[in-house]
């Protein structure tokens, strides 16, 4: 048997299975790998991620209230940013495997019959070059991620973690070479919504894309080509139909290409990193979503109880009046952080996972619970987690809000804590300046990429606080000193970017 077919098919057989490292890297972001792994084989992933979390060590806190079903449906929000998932593009549409109609012409029907075949043969589809053109398997549905402004975690991927587009529809045909032959349907693309923000990564975290804002948009996996037609040739016609199409001749083999090609299958990690303007950052307890809720609509979580943010809260802060409408930054996004304790970077109590979101932000806010008992020293651990995690954060303009001066005890040493948080640090304005350049909101390197040999630096190396205020955020006092001082930071980083963004224009 001889068949004809044409020739611009392309082949690609990816099915990557690398769940194991993908749970490597899992395992980095917490503290008790081991244990992880060993979740691992029993296969119930999200209910022991749950029992995992309730046992985070806590350190220098007291320790939270034992769980009940409530703090337990919050668990999961440990890990609203971060989660692996596999995906599969469609397979291709089978192709058909099609026979001429004079040989059935030639059995069956004599006469009127016969004349008709010969009128159809004329009218069959043919390419520019004069070849037939048989009709082929539709195409599979390729599977694309984008980053959607409604979507606000990816807690919706640990409920279902498999994501298949469709297959192509199969070349439509009774087997037989006629001008009605159509192409199998192309299946549409499957869209996976992400809040903006996430990163994708893929196979041994090699970086996909970074879905920074809405709308952007990438193709993690491709859907398996459409299988290709034959058409089988009686013997004795060979030599005919040759001379009738410039097809590359085939033999049996080839039938393998009337199968439609897999649809790729990848597990990529997906990692959101909070795009926000401020980030607060503080002690468990400090007071930073007490602070939220005071400047913002937002409605976090809050109890008298370490890590009640599980995850980061987002609010919008309203426009300065002052400033006059069309000003840019009238408003900006501020991000409550989980509580930071020492040893966050080693990955203790809510670890290191938090730390990156930072990442994106150009100004942060230290919370300090001044009727603490060492409000000087949480500042000093705060400043050492971001420090050992990534000095660059170190260098972001910030400044400082002493919370709690409600109670007397910490309206009395406001003095002398002011004072002596000012004393730490230096007057180094440039690193604001080098700080905000490499604040690149959409930058693809990893967190740690510059942090290495800063490291060894003192914490008094780095700039002081831009301000430091004194406020309850709780009973409301100095909450406007509090925001003018945000505002002109803000507004310092604003300039700071223009100038950067003229020189460069030059
Ligand atoms: N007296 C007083 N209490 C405050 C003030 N601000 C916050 N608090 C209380 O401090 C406790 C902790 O407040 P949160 O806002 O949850 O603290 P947080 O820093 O967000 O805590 P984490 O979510 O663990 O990081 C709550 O009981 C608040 O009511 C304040 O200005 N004065």
């Amino acid at each position: 048997m001889l068949c004809l077919a044409r020739p611009h098919c392309s082949l690609s057989f990816i099915n990557p299975n690398f769940e194991k490292e993908s749970w490597a890297t899992l395992s980095a972001f917490t503290s008790q790998p081991t244990l992880l792994n060993s979740f691992h084989r029993k296969g119930d992933t999200h209910r022991n991620f749950q029992s995992y979390s309730l046992k985070s060590a806590l350190s220098k806190v007291k320790n939270p209230p034992s769980p009940t079903p409530e703090t337990l449906v919050k668990e999961p929000h440990k890990y609203f940013d971060q989660v692996v998932i596999t995906v599969r593009a469609g397979d291709g549409g089978h192709g058909a495997i099609l026979s001429m109609p004079t040989q059935r012409a030639a059995s069956n029907s004599r006469g009127k019959f016969g004349k008709n075949k010969i009128k159809e043969k004329s009218s069959y589809k043919r390419d520019f070059d004069g070849s037939l053109v048989l009709p082929m398997g539709g195409h599979g549905g390729d599977v694309v991620i984008y980053a959607d402004e409604s979507e606000d975690s990816l807690l919706e991927f640990h409920k279902k973690s498999r994501y298949s587009a469709k297959r192509g529809g199969n070349a439509d045909s009774m087997g037989v070479l006629s001008s009605q032959l159509r192409d199998g349907l192309a299946a549409p693309s499957l869209r996976i919504p992400v809040p903006p923000g996430t990163v994708i990564k893929h196979k041994r975290g090699k970086l996909l894309a970074d879905l920074a804002r809405p709308g952007d948009e990438v193709l993690v996996a491709r859907g398996g080509q459409g299988g290709i037609s034959l058409l089988e040739v009686p013997e004795h016609k060979r030599k005919t139909t040759t001379a009738l199409t410039t097809n590359v001749m085939r033999d049996d083999s080839d039938k393998v290409l009337v199968l439609g090609q897999p649809g790729e299958e990848v597990s990529l990690q997906l990692i959101l990193r909070v795009v926000a303007d401020v980030g607060l950052i503080g002690l468990p307890n400090a007071g930073k979503s007490t602070l939220l809720a005071a400047i913002t609509l937002a409605k976090p979580d809050i109890a008298d109880y370490p890590f009640t943010t599980l995850m980061p809260n987002l609010g919008r802060l309203d426009g300065d009046p002052s400033l006059g409408a069309g000003k840019f930054l009238s408003e900006a996004t501020l991000a409550d952080l989980p509580g930071l304790i020492e040893g966050a970077h080693l990955g203790k109590g809510l670890g290191r996972n938090f730390l990156r979101h930072l990442r994106r932000t150009r100004l942060l806010v230290h919370v300090v619970d001044a009727a603490a008992e060492d409000p000087v020293g949480d500042y000093r651990t705060v400043k050492e987690e971001l420090r050992m995690y990534n000095p660059n954060y170190l260098e972001r303009p910030y400044i400082v809000v002493l919370n709690k001066v409600d109670i007397p005890k910490a309206m009395d040493r406001l003095p002398s804590l002011k004072e002596e948080i000012l004393r730490i640090g230096s007057d180094n304005i440039d690193m604001h300046t080098d700080a905000i350049s490499k604040t690149d909101a959409f930058s693809m390197s990893n967190d740690k990429d510059q942090a290495v040999d800063q490291k060894m630096k003192e914490i008094e190396a780095y700039p002081r606080p831009l301000a430091v205020v004194g406020v309850s955020v709780l009973r409301r006092i100095n909450i406007n000193e509090m925001l003018e001082a945000i505002r002109a930071t803000l507004r310092h980083c604003q300039d700071i970017t223009g100038l950067l963004g003229t020189s460069a224009g030059q």
